[in-house]
C-alpha cells in the first residue's frame, strides 16, 4: 500500500521507526518529514499529509506528534482527509470500519512503539463497512443540511 507519513519534532522518531517497519513489510512510504528533533509547528505536517491523500499520491496516511492531536486537527482541515487520533487498536480499526478514515494520528508521548504498530496494523487491515456508515460519512460534507435520522 502507498502510505504517506509525517510528524513534528515530537513524533519524528516514531514516524521513522514505523516507516522502516512498513517498508520492510512491503509498503511504499512517502515520508514528508520532519526528520529531526528540531522544533517545528504541526499544522504544516498535518496539511502535507492531507494534500497527499487528496491528490491520490497516497492511499493511507499516518502522522505523529506528541499527542497526535495537533496533526489530526491540521489534517482534518482538508475535507479529503478523515484522520482519527488513536491510542489503541480497536479505535484504529473502528476508524476504518465506521468512519472510512484514510489517516490516523499517533501520540509519541502517549504510547510506545509496539502499541503504535498495533494501531497501524489494525488501521491498515480493516475495511470500511459501508451501509449506514456510508450515509453518515456522506453527511460530513454538509452536516447542518441533514434531517435528523
Ligand atoms: O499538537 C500537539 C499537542 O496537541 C503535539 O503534541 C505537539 O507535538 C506538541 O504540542 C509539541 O510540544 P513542544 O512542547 O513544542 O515539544
Amino acid at each position: 500500500m502507498r502510505i504517506v507519513m509525517t510528524a513534528d519534532h515530537a513524533g519524528f522518531e516514531m514516524k521513522d521507526q514505523l516507516a522502516d517497519w512498513l517498508r520492510a513489510d512491503g509498503h511504499e512510504v512517502l515520508d514528508f518529514g520532519t526528520n529531526s528533533a528540531e522544533s517545528v509547528d504541526y499544522p504544516r505536517y498535518g496539511a502535507l499529509l492531507a494534500d497527499a491523500l487528496a491528490d491520490g499520491r497516497a492511499e493511507r496516511g499516518i502522522t505523529v506528534c506528541g499527542s497526535g492531536i495537533g496533526v489530526a486537527i491540521a489534517a482534518n482541515r482538508n475535507p479529503a482527509c478523515r484522520c482519527a487520533q488513536v491510542s489503541e487498536p480497536l479505535s484504529a480499526s473502528l476508524a476504518r470500519k465506521h468512519n472510512d478514515c484514510n489517516a490516523i494520528a499517533l501520540g509519541a508521548r502517549l504510547i510506545g512503539l509496539e502499541m503504535a504498530k498495533a494501531c497501524v496494523t489494525a488501521f491498515l487491515t480493516s475495511e470500511f463497512l459501508g451501509g449506514r456508515h456510508q450515509r453518515r460519512v456522506d453527511q460530513l460534507a454538509n452536516p447542518s443540511e441533514q434531517e435528523p435520522a
